[in-house]
């Protein structure tokens, strides 16, 4: 175990690319480079609210015992071998192409090498002004501090890919936010997160220099990310490989938000990780209510182009911006375009396979495929919560019973009484679904099995967030203390307290449902 503060980092990406050294802060465009130093700006008080112990551990990092390291955290201490710096990226914001973007507020430090040699680089967010700043403050909230920090956790637990969150800090200084973009902005705490990845490059990463025409800088990142991180990839043909790789890591990752029922809200092009990781948690949300329309996002209401349903194919959206990225490095387009091309099938493939797993189905046939369709379409049509349905669905009798019987059984799932034919289409739902789970080669409990590691009973709801941040923000942490040992079991039922529905006088709460991106 070594401390923050005495580590000796390793600045590989910074000693491998030109950046901009003057460590000016102010905000403008860094043509020809692919960062800038970047001091974090020291704040009041840091002061440690939460801490990730497990991952802590297996990083080899010392719980923070003095002063020293608690100020890299707030950013008040930079140790003597970091050479801190914010990365230079672009990216399309809601299917626009919005040019240099950068990291405004986050700040990487430089990279800890883990006792299994693996390397991952410590970044804070909130931590300050950086060239890439624009017109905003470089800072954080402590409202969206702890979503960030909870909730990477949470995905990591759930075995969804994600960047991860060691550290939560309260800065002392106050940020002024207008959360509810209605013109009447208010202070509220800051707070930063130190969060760690192997790498934080994004699409926009590579978008950046393509844009510029920087044909050698994009080459150089190019062939350094796949050394790096793809080192498999070798010889003749590797970029195509490589492109390959992440469209299935992405492909995968979609899947998995799919499964646990997870809406990022923002699948902005330089918000998606070129290592396939679930990044930026900001206006996310779970369902509640299953409905493929809904995205958590203010800003995103007038299109939905972020909701639950549309991910997949704003994935692929992102994808061919990226390929659109690397093909000044190719002879032709024609395999990249061809490579693309793949990701509806395998997407698809995947989707049913994760789908048949949830519904404990030994393999996925063309008819299962449209029962898969029909599970979807009744828990849309019924509102029915998502979580809770699959929960019971594990527990259902071997003999389904009448109407009533079903109907009493997902009663806890449901946000509404059922009208007459609903009650019917979930019936004939259920009675096909045992009909068709008797027909597995393995017995019913192997199907159980393979239900509960699909289906997570545990899940962290923003009413829950917004409940345990107000009680922060008065000073008290049970809430988030009880959320912090939930999501690390969140397939047991350890932690039945918070198995219940969004209650009704959250549906239309701020923060509870809907936010906005404000943090
Ligand atoms: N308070 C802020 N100060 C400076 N820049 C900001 C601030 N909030 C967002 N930005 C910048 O605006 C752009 C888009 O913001 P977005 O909400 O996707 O990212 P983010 O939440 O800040 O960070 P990340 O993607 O690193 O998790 C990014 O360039 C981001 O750094
Ligand atoms: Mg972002």
């Amino acid at each position: 175990m070594q401390s923050l503060s005495q580590k000796e980092y390793k600045n590989e990406f910074v000693s491998a690319f030109d950046g901009d050294d003057s460590g000016d802060l102010k905000p403008r465009q860094t043509p020809g480079v692919l960062y800038s130093k970047t001091v974090p700006t020291p704040v009041k008080k840091p002061e440690v609210l939460a801490w990730s112990e497990e991952l802590a551990q297996e990083l080899g990092i010392e719980k923070p015992t003095d002063q020293k390291d608690v100020d890299v955290l707030g950013g008040n201490h930079v140790a003597p071998s970091m050479y801190p710096y914010a990365a230079c990226y672009a990216g399309h914001q809601f299917g626009n192409w919005a040019g240099q973007l950068g990291d405004g507020r986050a700040i990487t430090l430089g990279e800890w090498e883990a006792p299994d040699g693996k390397s991952w680089e410590l970044q804070l967010k909130g931590a300050g002004m950086t060239p890439y700043s624009r017109r905003a403050d470089g800072r954080a909230v402590l409202r969206s501090s702890v979503r960030e920090y909870l909730m990477s956790e949470a995905m990591h637990y759930l075995g969804v890919p994600t960047t991860r969150a060691l550290s939560l800090v309260s800065t002392g200084d106050q940020v002024l936010r207008d959360m509810f973009y209605n013109g009447n902005p208010g202070y509220e705490p800051g707070a930063i997160v130190m969060r760690v990845a192997p790498s934080f490059l994004r699409f926009g990463s590579f978008e950046m220099p393509a844009a510029r025409r920087e044909n050698e800088n994009l080459r150089k990142l190019v062939d350094w990310t796949i050394d790096r991180y793809y080192p498999h990839l070798q010889g003749e043909g590797r970029i195509l490989a490589w492109f390959k790789e992440i469209m299935e890591k992405t492909a995968l990752l979609m899947v998995d938000w799919m499964r646990v029922g997870f809406v990022h809200g923002v699948m902005n092009t330089d918000n998606m990780s070129i290592l396939g990781l679930t990044i930026d948690y900001g206006p996310y949300s779970f369902l509640d209510d299953y409905d493929p329309d809904f995205t958590p996002n203010t800003t995103d209401l007038p299109g939905r182009r972020y909701a639950f349903g549309k991910q997949a194919n704003i994935a692929y959206w992102n994808l061919g911006c990226l390929a659109s990225a690397i093909a000044p490095l190719l002879e032709g387009t024609e395999e990249l375009v061809a490579i693309l091309e793949t990701y509806p099938d395998f997407f698809h493939g995947k989707y049913y396979a994760m789908m048949g797993d949830k519904l404990g189905l030994d393999q996925v046939q063309a008819t299962d495929q449209e029962l898969i369709t029909r599970f979807t379409q009744t828990l849309y049509t019924l509102n029915l919560d998502m979580t809770i349905f699959f929960q019971l669905l594990i527990d259902l009798p071997q003999e389904v019973g009448t109407e009533e019987d079903v109907v009493a059984h997902f009663q806890p799932s449901f946000y509404r009484d059922l009208e007459k034919g609903e009650r019917a289409m979930l019936l004939s739902l259920i009675t096909d679904y045992a009909a068709r789970l008797s027909a597995n080669t393995g017995p019913r409990e192997a199907a159980a099995q393979k239900m509960r590691k699909a289906n997570p009973r545990f899940i962290l709801r923003n009413y829950l967030l917004h409940q345990a941040i107000e009680e922060l923000e008065k000073g008290e942490n049970q809430l988030f203390l009880k959320l912090q040992a939930a999501l690390k079991d969140p397939y047991s039922r350890n932690h039945d307290e918070f198995f219940a529905k969004r209650p009704d006088w959250a549906s239309q709460k701020a923060g509870c449902s809907m936010l906005s991106c404000s943090s």
